[in-house]
């Protein structure tokens, strides 16, 4: 079995007359990168909100590495899956730039020297440090995106959801990003990118989701093309 599957998932939201997902079926391996596509209102986030058990599928089931997600706490499935929000201001809590990467770390028990360190290392590689003490609600947006993306990555999950991962960033931290997915991919972390920056998409997803009226009408596997297979 996947680590991620949906068999025959449907969703509707209440009290909207419209069925928004019908007969997905779905296998996401981990180390894989795959993108989800589609037009505005397709159903993209909602299908990745019912990934990690912020929505309940209608009809059909889930599972997370063998076991239904019905299952699961959301901290179980947020220990293994991380999330990174559309809107960076709906993930960033703490007071300062440090505390929010390190927060994750500090909630899994990590010993202060190993927090020290993933903390140091993230805001290096996300050009962070030089606003470690800021509050973060106060950063530009792009600033937002990096450190929502590295206080995720920095919790090490199996698995990552990126909502639109590219908004807000110029053109030398999308290259940053997308060498850092790849990486990730190969070190076995599995992710989904929600995107439309379908330039970015061609460049690091090897399988590529597209959602229309409710059904996925495409799934392209694209090993090789992306070339990073490990
Ligand atoms: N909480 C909600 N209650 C009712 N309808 C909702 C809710 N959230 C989203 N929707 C509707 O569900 C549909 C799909 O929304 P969703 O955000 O999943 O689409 P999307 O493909 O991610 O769109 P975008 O590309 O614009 O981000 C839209 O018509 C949206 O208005």
């Amino acid at each position: 079995m996947a680590y991620l599957e949906l068999s025959q998932v449907a969703f509707s939201y209440p009290r909207k007359k419209t069925t928004l997902l019908t007969g997905i079926n779905l296998a996401l391996e981990k180390k894989e990168i795959t993108a989800i596509v589609g037009a505005n209102g397709s159903g993209k986030t909602t299908l990745t909100k019912l990934m990690v058990g912020l929505l309940r599928a209608s009809a059909g089931e889930i599972y997370l590495a063998g076991r239904s997600i019905d299952n699961y706490s959301l901290a179980e499935i947020g220990c293994r899956i991380g999330y990174v929000f559309q809107n960076p201001d709906l993930q960033l809590f703490c007071n300062t730039v440090e505390e929010e990467i390190g927060f994750g770390l500090i909630y899994r028990g990590c010993n202060p020297y190993t927090v020290r360190e993933r903390v140091e290392f993230y805001l290096d590689y996300f050009e962070l440090a030089a606003c470690r003490n800021a509050f973060p609600l106060y950063l530009s947006q792009g600033e937002k995106q990096r450190l929502a993306i590295a206080a995720v990555l920095a919790s090490e999950p199996d698995f990552l959801i990126l909502d639109e991962p590219t908004i807000g960033l110029d053109a030398y931290r999308k290259k940053l990003l997308e060498a850092f997915l790849i990486k990730t991919a190969l070190l076995g972390r599995g992710m989904i990118l929600v995107s439309h920056d379908l330039a970015f998409v061609n460049k690091v997803a090897e399988r590529v989701i597209t959602l229309a009226e409710g059904r996925i009408v495409g799934n392209d596997g694209r090993k090789g093309d992306s070339g990073h297979e490990a």
